[in-house]
């Protein structure tokens, strides 16, 4: 990109998964990968683990071909440029910027995403925010994850779950167990994923407590996921028996990540929810021109 092109941003986080927020109401932003992968980051542009372009479904073609109802869609971009479903963190902050923009009240606000509209919920304190997450896929099936910098230990065994987007989830006795997770993980079979998929190393904390870190598709360690919070509550519900549709009872564990804590429910109906924080820590403008994308 050549030019000066300066647009209006803003810098946000969800339990320190961290985004930068390209406000685009009309649809008018190019954003070519090496631009969004510039953007994100952390030493020669804005930095952060992914982009929320917030742009009106109207004015985006994926949202207009899905005709949903939601007025707003998150076109939501992983640190390297790829394109993700999905962002439970990300649907939070986004909803945070568009209440502070007043173009939305506290309360219900649905959003269109590639994984179909996410309902949010905006306490009126501004405290928290509630997402429904939609429900839970377990395709079953033999997944394994390998740590990349530990070749000599054994495969462990994963749940794959989607929540919209693709996780592994692994069961470890010490989340260091995981290592420095600076190489994606090897998860076999590859045909499982045909898309590349967020993997989760989980360890228990107690009676519905378990910790986690998270080695996301397109972006590395980061210190939460929201999807990925909500894949471990649901692996870790089946494996101690908790079945909350069959069961006909609501289930709620505390996942704790890095960056803080999330709070997630599988409800009898087999709705996920999940809540936790949601903060705008900076705005400006970036010029595009400037990034030497
Ligand atoms: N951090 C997000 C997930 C972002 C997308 C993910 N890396 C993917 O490619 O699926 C979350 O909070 O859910």
């Amino acid at each position: 990109m050549t030019g000066a092109q300066s647009v209006p941003f803003l810098k946000g986080h969800g339990t320190e998964n961290d985004f930068v927020i390209l406000p685009d109401p009309d649809g008018l932003l190019e954003l070519p990968p090496r631009t969004v992968a510039r953007l994100c980051d952390r030493r020669a542009g804005i930095g952060g683990d992914g982009l929320l372009h917030v742009v009106r479904s109207a004015a985006h073609p994926e949202a207009r071909a899905a005709a949903s109802d939601a007025e707003w869609f998150m076109d939501y971009r992983n640190a390297d440029g790829s394109v993700a479903e999905m962002c439970g963190n990300g649907v939070r902050v986004f909803v945070r910027h568009l209440e502070r923009a007043g173009l939305v009240k506290p309360g219900e606000v649905p959003v269109a995403t590639r994984a179909g509209v996410r309902h949010t919920r905006l306490a009126e304190d501004g405290s928290g925010v509630t997402v429904r997450m939609g429900r839970a896929a377990l395709p079953g099936g033999d997944v394994s994850v390998r740590v990349a910098e530990r070749p000599e230990d054994a495969a462990r065994p994963a749940v794959h779950v989607s929540m919209g987007n693709p996780h592994a989830v692994v069961f470890v006795g010490e989340l260091a167990d995981a290592g420095a997770l600076l190489q994606p993980p090897l998860v076999e079979p590859a045909a499982a994923y045909p898309a590349g998929v967020n993997v989760e190393f989980v360890a228990d904390r107690g009676p519905r407590h378990v910790a986690m870190r998270v080695h996301e598709r397109g972006s590395g360690e980061t210190r939460s996921c929201g999807t990925g919070a909500c894949a471990v509550m649901v692996a870790a519900a089946r494996r101690d028996g908790l079945d909350p549709v069959a069961d006909g009872e609501d289930a709620t564990y505390t996942v704790e990540v890095p960056g803080g804590t999330l709070v997630i429910t599988e409800r009898a109906d087999g709705e996920v929810e999940m809540t936790g924080p949601a903060v705008i820590v900076a705005e400006g403008l970036v010029d595009l021109g400037r990034l030497g994308a």
